[in-house]
């Protein structure tokens, strides 16, 4: 089921924890089509457990969650995956003995909607150019930063609506966090993407709105032009 004029995602009142103890308290969250949205916020704040709740693999203890049009919430991840949710972990999931190509056949075997797989690894290709040549390398053989670039090509193969990323430049050099930025520009307005970054600059280059997220919370919401005018905003990130 696809909505016309609603969010692609909308999260609302979402909480979720650990075994008993509560990390999200009622978070809202909406990314529309063709939007790039952040999320910052301080180590602990609950930006990655937001993530993992959107993605159902951490289950939500109430709220809702709706991509493009349908309730996925308290479904598995499999499930959430099929309806069209592209998600890179933070710890990227990837298998270091399985080479390039196994990993995107895998995924587009599992996930495609239709797409043939040739013009599906060219799409995810054009946005990495430093992984072509590359499809018969081990992924345990690669940088960081290439590592990273294949966790979001494999997201990508089955051509998601909604792309999430937790902290694509954590460990990786800056030039590949170059490369991957301008993947993400290249991809913008085709798909919704919300993208958790510590790097506060590297977010505001890129999103079209951010959240900022503390104690489980969604404490401010704006565009980079508006957010960089706040007060708190500049004193904990841009100082
Ligand atoms: N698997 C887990 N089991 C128990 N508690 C966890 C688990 N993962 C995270 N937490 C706790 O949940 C809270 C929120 O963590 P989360 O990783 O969502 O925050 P974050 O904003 O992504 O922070 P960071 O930037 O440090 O990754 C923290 O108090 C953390 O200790």
């Amino acid at each position: 089921m696809s909505s016309s004029g609603g969010a692609l995602l909308a999260a609302s009142g979402l909480v979720s924890g650990y075994y008993k103890i509560k990390v999200l308290n009622g978070v809202d969250i909406e990314v529309r089509r063709g939007e790039l949205v952040g999320i910052i916020g301080p180590n602990g704040a609950g930006k990655t457990t937001t993530l993992r709740t959107i993605a159902g693999v951490v289950r939500p203890w109430s709220g809702s969650v709706s991509l493009d049009g349908s309730q996925v919430a308290g479904l598995p991840p499999y499930r959430i995956a099929k309806m069209g949710l592209g998600y890179v972990p933070d710890s990227r999931e990837l298998f270091p003995s399985l080479t390039l190509e196994e990993h995107l056949k895998l995924a587009h075997s599992r996930l495609s909607s239709g797409e043939d797989y040739r013009s599906a690894v060219e799409r995810v290709l054009d946005l990495f150019p430093p992984l072509r040549g590359r499809m018969s390398q081990r992924v345990g053989t690669m940088s960081g930063g290439e590592q990273q670039m294949v966790a979001i090509a494999r997201a990508l193969i089955s051509n998601p609506k909604l792309l999430m990323l937790d902290e694509p430049s954590t460990g990786v050099a800056p030039r590949i966090v170059d490369n991957i930025y301008d993947g993400l520009k290249a991809l913008k307005g085709s798909m919704g993407i919300l993208l958790v970054e510590q790097n506060v600059q590297l977010v505001f280059e890129v999103a079209d709105r951010v959240y900022l997220m503390d104690r489980g919370s969604i404490v401010k919401e704006g565009t980079p032009e508006e957010l960089v005018k706040d007060e708190l905003v500049r004193k904990t990130y841009l100082a």
